[in-house]
């Protein structure tokens, strides 16, 4: 059998990492092709030693000539900058590009990626989130699947399979809740990010951890899913499931539910977005029943945790409000990681941003981009004056 050939986006992260280890379990059916990072260029270096791709991509330009010198010699073609990023993917030794960049530098790679054919497996749920009209058409036009990488919608999408003719009555979205979980505002308004950063059941990098924390991670997601299983907003639902054994859940015309659950690991659903339609061996720990007597359930506290509402009210709004929402949520979370803005003025932030921005009912690519821009700088200014 031939081996898959991925490109692996973000290979220095989180995702990308524990992507590397479920290639490295099936070297008889996944290759590398491609390796990228922006600024951790001793693990890209270390990576590309072991896994010898054809190419690697090195965001910080600055970095180039110390990746170069490591691994020129080695015969692997080394690139740098974001334009070197997005069209590394169309290369023909791509069987699939994995996105597992954070946030929306994702997006131009993977329209390249989509254009060129080669079907993504989607970890970068921002890219959906700012432009998921736009990306989906243009999946549908060249034909190309998107498999979801995000636990929940990897859930979900398990749970579809065999249900092709089947319409989806609601999906449910599992949240752990976060670190934050049943606190009340008065406490929110003194965390520190090294709180913020304790994900109670997921190690995760740091922009998706402050977002499970705020719930905007959820929001997030409410909106992918949108996009990915084409659901109207009232077909989504969000329930806390504070052990994250349950994945999540789809909810039949009959009343019947599915899920999707296993321990919290991230490698079983990049494996299976890798490996689909097979389900490959894996020796990943199994869910022992005896050691969770209780999974249970509550509401999101939408008022707490006012992103999740904000979200919500962006996808109803639709445009480039999500666009909008994203990329104030980048800003915000990036100043709450450098102790410029507290945990609460995160949610501020990004309902100013939304309300003071230009709305756009049908962006275009050229607009999602003017979009992203004026946020930033809008919300950049937001972050100046409470420094
Ligand atoms: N981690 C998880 O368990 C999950 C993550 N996701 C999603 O997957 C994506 C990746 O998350 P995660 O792995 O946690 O993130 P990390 O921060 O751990 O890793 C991000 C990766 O992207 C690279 N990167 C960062 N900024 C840029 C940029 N501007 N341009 C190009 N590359 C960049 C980083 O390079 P460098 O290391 O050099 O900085 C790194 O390789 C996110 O969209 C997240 O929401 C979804 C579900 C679960
Ligand atoms: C692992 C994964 O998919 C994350 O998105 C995770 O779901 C975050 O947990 P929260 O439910 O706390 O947002
Ligand atoms: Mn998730």
């Amino acid at each position: 059998m031939n081996k898959k050939r991925i490109a692996l986006l973000g290979s220095t992260g989180s995702i990308g990492t524990q992507a590397l280890e479920v290639i490295e379990a099936h070297p008889e059916r996944f290759a590398v092709a491609v390796l990228t990072a922006e600024n951790n260029a001793d693990l890209l270096i270390e990576q590309a030693v072991r896994f010898r791709p054809q190419e690697v991509v090195i965001g910080n330009e600055k970095l180039y000539h110390q990746v170069y010198a490591a691994l020129q010699p080695l015969g692997i073609g080394v690139y740098a900058g974001a334009p070197a990023l997005a069209t590394v993917v169309e290369s023909e030794g791509i069987d699939m590009v994995l996105t597992a960049l954070v946030g929306y530098s994702g997006l131009l790679p993977t329209m390249h990626a989509i254009r060129a054919g080669k079907p993504i497996a989607l970890a970068n749920k921002e890219t959906l989130v700012v432009a998921g009209e736009m990306i989906t058409a243009l999946a549908r036009e060249h034909q190309v699947p998107i498999y979801p990488v995000d636990s929940e919608h990897s859930a979900i999408f398990q749970c579809l399979v065999g249900e092709e003719h089947n319409p989806i009555e609601k999906i449910i979205l599992t949240a752990s809740g976060g670190p934050f979980r049943g606190k009340t505002r008065e406490y929110l308004a003194t965390v520190t990010k090294a709180q913020a950063l304790k994900h109670p059941n997921w190690s995760m990098g740091a922009k998706i951890t402050i977002d499970s924390a705020t719930l905007m991670n959820k929001g997030l997601e409410v909106i992918e899913a949108k996009w990915l299983f084409d659901l109207r907003p009232d077909q989504i639902d969000v329930v806390v499931h504070p052990q994250s054994i349950i994945h999540s859940l789809v909810q039949f015309e009959d009343g019947s539910l599915k899920a999707q659950l296993g321990l919290p690991d991230m490698r079983l659903p990049i494996q299976y977005a890798l490996g689909y339609p097979e389900r490959l061996p894996a020796r990943f720990p199994r869910f022992d029943f005896a050691k969770y007597p209780s999974l249970t359930f509550e509401e999101p506290d939408r008022q707490t945790f006012r992103n999740l509402e904000l979200a919500f009210e962006a996808l109803d709004r639709g445009g480039n409000v999500p666009c909008i929402i994203n990329a104030a949520n980048e800003v915000a979370v990036a100043a709450f990681l450098r102790d410029e803005l507290g945990f609460l003025e995160i949610a501020e932030l990004i309902e100013t941003c939304a309300a003071k921005v230009p709305y756009v009912p049908s962006p275009s690519y050229h607009d999602y981009v003017l979009t992203d821009q004026e946020t930033r700088r809008l919300a950049q200014e937001l972050v100046r004056e409470k420094v």
